[in-house]
Parts: C-alpha cells; sequence; structure tokens
C-alpha cells in the first residue's frame, strides 16, 4: 500500500506539517484480524498461557515464569525454527516452568536505528508499517498455532489493537516505563503486562507505572475499524516488575530483589518480579546472562518467593551482527540487535534451571 491520504493542503503560508513528509492509509486491525483470524489452538496457547502467568503471578502456580527467545525478529522463518525447538523445551519442562517466547518485532531505539521486523519488514528504510503489521501478525499466529505462547514489548500504541489476542504477555520497556500514553496503554492490554525499571536503574517509576495500569484510563487510540477513537479501559491488574539493571550496574542480586519486594509492599502491592538476565544485568555481554540465571534460581531455590520468572536473550545462534548493505549477507539465526545465547547454551540453562527447581 503506497498512495499517501488526500492532500492535507501544505502551502509554503502553512504553520502546520512543517516537518512531516507523508501520510500513508494505514490497514485496519479488523482487515488483517479477518484475513488472518485466530484459529481454535492458537487461541488455546494464548488462553492457556495467559492463565498460568497470573497464577504465577498470584502466587498459586508454583512454576517459574520462563520469557525466552531473540532480541528482535527479522526473519519468519528463522523465528519458526526458533519456536520450533523451544515448544519442545517448554513440553519437557512444563512441570517447572511456564516457558513463552520472545516475539519482539517492534524495537525501541537509545537514539536511532533498524525499528523492527514491524517497523520495516525489509530492513532497507522503507518502513512498510502495512505489510509488518501483517507480517507480525502472521508470525504470532503461527508460533501459537505450534502451542508456543508469545511475549512481546508494547511499543508503538496502535498496535495492541492489531495483536492483543495473539499475546500471553507483554513487556513495556525500559525507555517506556515512565511514559503516561504507556501504562494508560497498558490499562486496557488483556494479557499481563511486566514494566522494565527505568535504563538509570530506578525501579520507583516501575511501581508507578503499575499503579497506573491498574486502574481505568481514557485516552487516544483506534478501534478495530481503524477509526480515531477516545478509548476508555477497565485497567489491568496483572502489572508487574521486572529487574533489568541501569546505568549504575546489575540489580539482580538478592539485596536489590529485597529492595524491589519492600518498595512493592510499601505501594500496597504482591512482591512478585521477574528478572531480566540481559541488558544491564549482562552489561550488554551475552554470556553474561549465565551468572544472572544461576544466581536468581538459586536465590528462589533458597526460599525467595518474590522471583517469579527470568528473562532471557537467545537465538538459534550466539552473538550479534550489525544489518549489512547486502541483506543477503546475514548470518544465519544471529540476532540483529542486542547479542543472544545460542541454542546450546539455551538448552542447558533450561535444563539445569529444571533440575535445580526440583
Ligand atoms: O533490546 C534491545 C536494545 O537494547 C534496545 O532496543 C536499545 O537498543 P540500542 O541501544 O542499540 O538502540
Ligand atoms: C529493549 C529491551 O529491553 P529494555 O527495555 O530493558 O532495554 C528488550 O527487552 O528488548
Amino acid at each position: 500500500m503506497t498512495s499517501t491520504l488526500p492532500d492535507q493542503t501544505l502551502t509554503a503560508a502553512s504553520s502546520e506539517n512543517l516537518n512531516v513528509t507523508g501520510f500513508q492509509p494505514l490497514v485496519t486491525p479488523r482487515t488483517l484480524k479477518s484475513e488472518l483470524p485466530i484459529t481454535a489452538r492458537a487461541h488455546e496457547t494464548v488462553a492457556g498461557s495467559r492463565q498460568a502467568i497470573k497464577n504465577i503471578l498470584d502466587g498459586t502456580d508454583p512454576r517459574l515464569l520462563v520469557i525466552i527467545g531473540p532480541c528482535s525478529i527479522h526473519d519468519e522463518g528463522q523465528a519458526l525454527e526458533y519456536a520450533g525447538r523451544m515448544v519442545e523445551l517448554r513440553r519437557r519442562y512444563h512441570d517447572r516452568m511456564e516457558i513463552v517466547m520472545r516475539v519482539y518485532p517492534d524495537k525501541p531505539r537509545t537514539t536511532v536505528g533498524w525499528r523492527g521486523y514491524l517497523n520495516d519488514p525489509h530492513m532497507d528504510g522503507q518502513n512498510d508499517f502495512n505489510l509488518g503489521l501483517r507480517m507480525t501478525r502472521e508470525l504470532m499466529l503461527k508460533i501459537n498455532d505450534l502451542g508456543m505462547p508469545v511475549a512481546t514489548e508494547l511499543l508503538d500504541p496502535f498496535v495492541p489493537q492489531y495483536i492483543d489476542d495473539q499475546l500471553s504477555w507483554g513487556a513495556i520497556g525500559a525507555r517506556t516505563t515512565e511514559s503516561q500514553t504507556h501504562r494508560a496503554m497498558v490499562s486496557g492490554v488483556s494479557a499481563p503486562v511486566g514494566f522494565k525499571n527505568g535504563t538509570g536503574g530506578s525501579v520507583k517509576l516501575a511501581v508507578d507505572a503499575i499503579l497506573s495500569a491498574r486502574k481505568p484510563h481514557t485516552f487516544l487510540g483506534i478501534t478495530d475499524e481503524g477509526q480515531a477513537a477516545v478509548v476508555s479501559t477497565r485497567g489491568n491488574a496483572y502489572g508487574h516488575i521486572i529487574l533489568r539493571g541501569g546505568t549504575t550496574g546489575p540489580n539482580y542480586g538478592a539485596e536489590h530483589v529485597e529492595a524491589a519486594s519492600v518498595m512493592l509492599r510499601k505501594a500496597d502491592l504482591d512482591p512478585a518480579l521477574i528478572v531480566d538476565c540481559s541488558h544491564h544485568n549482562s552489561g550488554y555481554v551475552h554470556e553474561q546472562q549465565l551468572p544472572a540465571w544461576h544466581d536468581v534460581i538459586e536465590q528462589r531455590v533458597a526460599g525467595n518467593t518474590a522471583l517469579r520468572g527470568l528473562m532471557v536473550e537467545s537465538n538459534l545462534v550466539e552473538g550479534k551482527q550489525s544489518i549489512p548493505a547486502d541483506l543477503s549477507q546475514l548470518k544465519y539465526g544471529v540476532s540483529v540487535t542486542d547479542a543472544c545465547v545460542g541454542w546450546e547454551t539455551t538448552e542447558t540453562m533450561l535444563a539445569w534451571a529444571y533440575d535445580r527447581l526440583k
């Protein structure tokens, strides 16, 4: 879809739209949902995993939530290969872990950079959102159809209307947890949503985000028909914290977990936490996710019940690559954003945790 919208009367004398270079029609959520309807199998995956995650957060399911997968999606085949392998581990370890796959097509950037499969599916700066939204919905549907539940970061505020039915779990990233727009958006999301602490390390702003997202909100969004609308929400009771470290260092140690739990209790919230082993908790070095993984699981084994889940950035092949001008030079299975642990390490980490959690 390349046509632009009708002329917005951009005249030389105008004082508006001076920095806008174009508008394009956006496919409606209804169109994509009718072309790519959720299947009975996918719905069963989503409903089952959402309930399991709620139970883990409520403390009625003693299993560990594991949100694991690539930092970003850039290729459907590779994502499906990962999902196909991971669903086997999900089944194998199901009695001690609820494994959900990171399917992250919408990437926040510190300054600028490739913004993901949903924004720029061709990876060439065309930013074909209409194609990206379709490909994202299709990929999530295929992964759910395999029986592998999907987790994603919710970044662009219109996006939930296109994929809400596919999500078992959502995240608000460290760069947007303090944003009113994102807190209000979460209040209407159907799945449990974790809020990362800020990039500077502030956990308080994630606690504030949970309190905000629990309440009803009224904000601007779109309907299934693609109509700009005033959206009213009920509030999301399943907001929780994700400790991801900050510029001051990692925050997965027992003292940090205790400090975050105290902060949650003071706010009259259940001390239920997830630790992200990556990002500032690994110093952006993929192998450094392992000490975090081991430490947090040992804290849990030692009886820390606040620790309900872990996040890991993992891919088919370890490391990362920059996006080459000639896309045929992309290495198979390697992250194009943050570095990830590879498949063998992933299997070892899960097997070790399963054993320790017995
Ligand atoms: O998770 C991925 C990245 O850490 C995040 O998108 C920010 O990336 P950047 O600092 O490379 O822009
Ligand atoms: C961008 C991410 O994390 P953070 O918001 O913690 O940087 C992520 O999990 O992909």
